[in-house]
């Protein structure tokens, strides 16, 4: 079966979801519109997809570009930029051409931003290949690097044409990669979809498998949660069409979770740096009186059901976290903002919390 949502923003784009949906590139790449040339960007793991993906276009006149970059997190650099930039520049990329971004969240960010960076601006597909990828990163049109400060600190919002989750792919995803991409599923059940955190507890052993039916439903619901929250605030003013937080929501979790990360040199996978963040914002809210006790535990029990980490141990850390989560985008003059729940599917900012609340949070979580 296959599935198509569009994410209903000024320019609405589908995200088409099924078995075998890669044969759907060569329309989505555009002809008759001056297309010459694709250059498909993904790393060393899909090398062997790029390939495949390449056959039909070349078979329809394309110039077809295949550009490898470093695996994960190593390529969102500024090295790697320049370097797509140079590969590019060489091949004679026009504003006509297309750029596809093949892999994980970490190559469809970097993908993106090399397409809204290169000639101010150029048409992009993604093509995820992880849960993540396909839950959230490869929707919404945030592109990006990393810097030595902190994560995702250099980007442009720049969206897809259209996106393709080929469910096929996931046959050879570690397990580890799964459970990273069922943070963010869990997470648009806590900020909007309750009956996804209902899924996953009813049925935590078909979630480990990535070819379960339960796991394509999981990823639908995952992204009409994204579709629908960033439509409503695309740039990430901090307010919804409905009078929501917005596309902030999508954050919960985040402000932590990415402290941890840059820490961790990326050793951390993004979902699992999450998870420890979602539950730390569980913590804010719990001690401040928002959210009662089931809710808090709701947290924990759900990502350890899940296999993710609850707890981030490294005694001394706390003062190097606070100071890269200070460099948080949802952060204002020297005020943290922190996406927190007020009830279920109830997500609000908490601007400025007091020191001390943070660290109670932060020695919940790290004992
Ligand atoms: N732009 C956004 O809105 C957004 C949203 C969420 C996350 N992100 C970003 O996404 C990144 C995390 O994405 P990720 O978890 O997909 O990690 P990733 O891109 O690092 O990929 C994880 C690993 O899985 C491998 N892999 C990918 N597809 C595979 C497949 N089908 N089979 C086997 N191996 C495969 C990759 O080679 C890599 O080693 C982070 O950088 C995060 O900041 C961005
Ligand atoms: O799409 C969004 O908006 C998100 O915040 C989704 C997040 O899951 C994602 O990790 C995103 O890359 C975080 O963005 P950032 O602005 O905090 O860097
Ligand atoms: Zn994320």
């Amino acid at each position: 079966m296959t599935t198509r949502l569009t994410v209903p923003t000024d320019r609405p784009y589908d995200v088409v979801i099924g078995n075998g949906v890669h044969e759907q590139l060569r329309g989505l790449v555009g002809f008759g519109m001056g297309v010459m040339r694709v250059a498909i960007i993904h790393a060393p793991s899909m090398a062997a997809q790029a390939a495949r993906l390449r056959e039909p276009l070349v078979s329809d006149h394309l110039e077809v570009h295949l550009i490898e970059v470093p695996d994960s997190e190593q390529a969102k650099t500024a090295d790697v930029l320049t370097f797509c930039w140079k590969i590019l520049g060489e091949a004679g990329f026009t504003r006509s051409d297309v750029i596809v971004g093949l892999g994980g969240g970490a190559t469809t960010d970097l993908a993106g931003f090399v397409a809204a960076s290169w000639l101010r601006g150029v048409r992009f597909v993604n093509v995820p290949t992880t849960v993540l990828g396909m839950v959230d990163a490869a929707v919404g049109g945030k592109t990006g690097i990393n810097t030595a400060e902190g994560k995702n600190l250099v980007g442009a919002f720049h969206e897809p044409v259209g996106v393709l989750c080929d469910l096929d792919v996931l046959q050879g995803l570690p397990a580890r990669e799964l459970r990273s991409g069922m943070a963010e599923v869990v997470k648009c059940g806590f900020i909007a979809d309750p009956s996804i955190l209902d899924l996953v507890e009813a049925a935590p052993a078909a979630i480990a498998d990535p070819t379960s039916s339960i796991v394509a439903e999981l990823i639908t619901k995952g992204i009409a949660v994204k579709a629908r929250t960033v439509a409503g605030d695309l740039r990430e003013g901090g307010s919804g069409a409905d009078g929501s937080i917005g596309r902030e929501a999508l954050n919960y979790g985040h402000t932590f979770g990415h402290a941890i990360e840059r820490f961790e040199h990326y050793r951390v996978r993004h979902g699992e740096a999450i998870s420890v963040g979602m539950v730390f914002v569980a913590e804010l809210a719990h001690r401040t009186g928002m959210i009662d006790r089931d809710l808090l535990d709701r947290h924990r029990s759900i990502l350890q059901l899940v296999g993710l980490p609850t707890a981030y141990v490294r005694p001394g850390v706390w003062e190097a976290l606070a100071t890269t989560m200070r460099l948080d985008k949802k952060t204002r003059g020297d005020q943290l903002r922190f996406v927190v729940l007020e009830s279920l599917a109830q997500p609000v900012i908490m601007a400025g919390p007091d020191e001390s609340l943070l660290h109670d949070a932060y020695r919940a979580v790290s004992a």
